[in-house]
């Protein structure tokens, strides 16, 4: 069997193997465990996620968002599981079509699990993506994080993944996070989650770390930094218009949020290394 071309992206360090794939040829040889061994830091290229780049009207899980968004981001996690939304990865996509001469323009739409993202090129080069509004859990349960020998309390929200953010006073807290959090109530996240651990560093300016369903601790999560930013907006009592500095551990993001609740989203996104793989 042939080799099949990547390109290796990230956003603030939280990386991808990145596959195009126009026509969906590559849908049934990207497995679970073909993902797995791509995303494999040892024994494959190494990743946080896969990204598989297809065009919307290929894919029958999306194919009704085809008038509004030509290309669709297939997006899973290093474990093979799939993810409604990657706030680094679809930066990470659209240098991608920008670069490839596939997209024109400087404002993108694109089709997602999670529904269609807004993209915008920045002057400076940086990348803006409309994330869509966070969603509380519809619940009056308390939820709780335990990690490191602690145990907090936690907020659930969804942008759209679901995640469960929670303030320490130090980052150091959750110690090394080389197992899974544990989340309860377990009704609370039906879906597990992804958990983000937070202190503040200033005016509108937090810092966290992230242990990504699926993956890990990540080095960065988009999805976390908006999850993150929105709770410690609610918080802090700021209104509409709001702007966060959100610093990760492989560099910083920005979260604003519109008056109608959208949250943008800040940040640079990175192509590298180029290649072919057997899957
Ligand atoms: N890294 C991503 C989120 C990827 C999906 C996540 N692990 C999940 O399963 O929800 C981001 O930048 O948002």
């Amino acid at each position: 069997m042939s080799g099949i071309s990547f390109v290796k992206g990230h956003g603030t360090q939280n990386d991808f193997v990145v596959i195009p794939d126009a026509d969906g040829a590559l849908a049934d040889r990207l497995d679970e465990a073909a993902v797995r061994r791509l995303a494999d830091r040892y024994a494959g290229i190494g990743a946080d996620g896969v990204i598989r780049i297809t065009r919307t009207e290929t894919a029958d899980e999306v194919r009704e968002l085809a008038d509004d968004a030509e290309w669709f981001m297939d997006y899973r996690n290093a474990d093979g599981s799939a993810a409604e939304m990657c706030g680094n990865g679809v930066r990470v996509m659209a240098r991608y079509l920008w670069e490839n001469g596939l997209v024109e323009g400087p404002v993108l739409a694109l089709a997602t699990r999670g529904g269609i993202r807004t993209v915008h090129a920045e002057p400076d080069g940086q990348i803006t993506v409309e994330m869509g509004r966070a969603k509380p859990a519809a619940t009056r349960q308390l939820a709780f994080v335990a990690a490191g020998g602690h145990t907090w309390e936690a907020t659930p929200v969804r942008v759209p993944n679901p995640h469960a953010v929670v303030f320490v006073d130090d980052l150091e807290a959750p110690g090394s996070l080389t197992s899974a959090p544990d989340l309860r109530p377990a009704s609370v996240f039906p879906d597990s989650a992804n958990v983000e651990f937070v202190v503040d560093r200033g005016h509108k300016h937090i810092a966290m770390r992230v242990w990504e369903r699926g993956v890990g601790e990540t080095r960065s999560c988009g999805t976390g930094v908006c999850a993150a930013a929105w709770v410690a907006m609610r918080r802090d009592g700021v209104g509409a218009g709001a702007r966060y500095l959100v610093d990760v551990p492989g560099g910083r993001l920005v979260v604003t949020e519109r008056p109608d609740g959208e949250l943008l989203l800040t940040g640079p996104a990175v192509l590298g290394l180029r290649g072919t793989v057997e899957l």
